[in-house]
């Protein structure tokens, strides 16, 4: 199973460069991982800006790609959970499990309702900047849980 993360505007802050550098760089002992940075619509208005937000995003998308929408509204679980969810999607045949961070407004309706699972890292927002690095630490995480490693404690 390949993952691929994308999201959606640049990575400007040097030390968020460094997280996601460090923790890509650990996720690819485990898995092959694709990271995609797609060109936000900042200067849009806020509507008009998700929906094409949305559409690009959806254009990267094959037709069997697995999509989980990283949004604060959606789903939380425990990292040994987050774990198993990756463990099934690689031990059933998944080709390509997609992860997608929103740009500076989230994301439209129509990314969400492509979404087999909307995913909330905290109820709390985060920046669409820090989100990238502990979302790659939490993938890290569940390499190390899924190979019994004493990472998670
Ligand atoms: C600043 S947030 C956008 C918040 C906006 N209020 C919304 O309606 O989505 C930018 C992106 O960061 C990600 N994000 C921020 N906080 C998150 C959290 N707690 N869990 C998961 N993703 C989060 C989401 O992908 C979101 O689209």
């Amino acid at each position: 199973m390949k993952l691929r993360i994308i999201w959606l505007g640049k990575t400007r802050d040097p030390w968020i460069k460094e997280g996601v550098t460090e923790y890509s760089g650990r996720i690819g002992r485990y898995l092959p991982l694709a990271i995609d940075e797609l060109k936000d619509e900042k200067d849009a208005p806020l509507e008009e800006g998700r929906r094409r937000e949305g559409e690009r995003l959806l254009k990267q998308l094959s037709p069997n790609a697995v999509l989980v929408a990283l949004d604060e509204r959606g789903q939380q679980l425990d990292s040994v959970k987050f774990a198993e969810f990756i463990g099934k999607h690689r031990d059933s045949g998944t080709a390509e499990l997609v992860f997608a961070i929103g740009g500076s407004y989230g994301f439209s309706d129509e990314v969400r309702n492509r979404a087999a699972k909307v995913l909330a890292l905290s109820a709390m927002t985060f920046t669409h900047q820090m989100v990238r690095p502990f979302l790659l630490e939490q993938i890290y995480r569940a390499c190390t849980i899924l190979n019994n490693e004493p990472y998670h404690h």
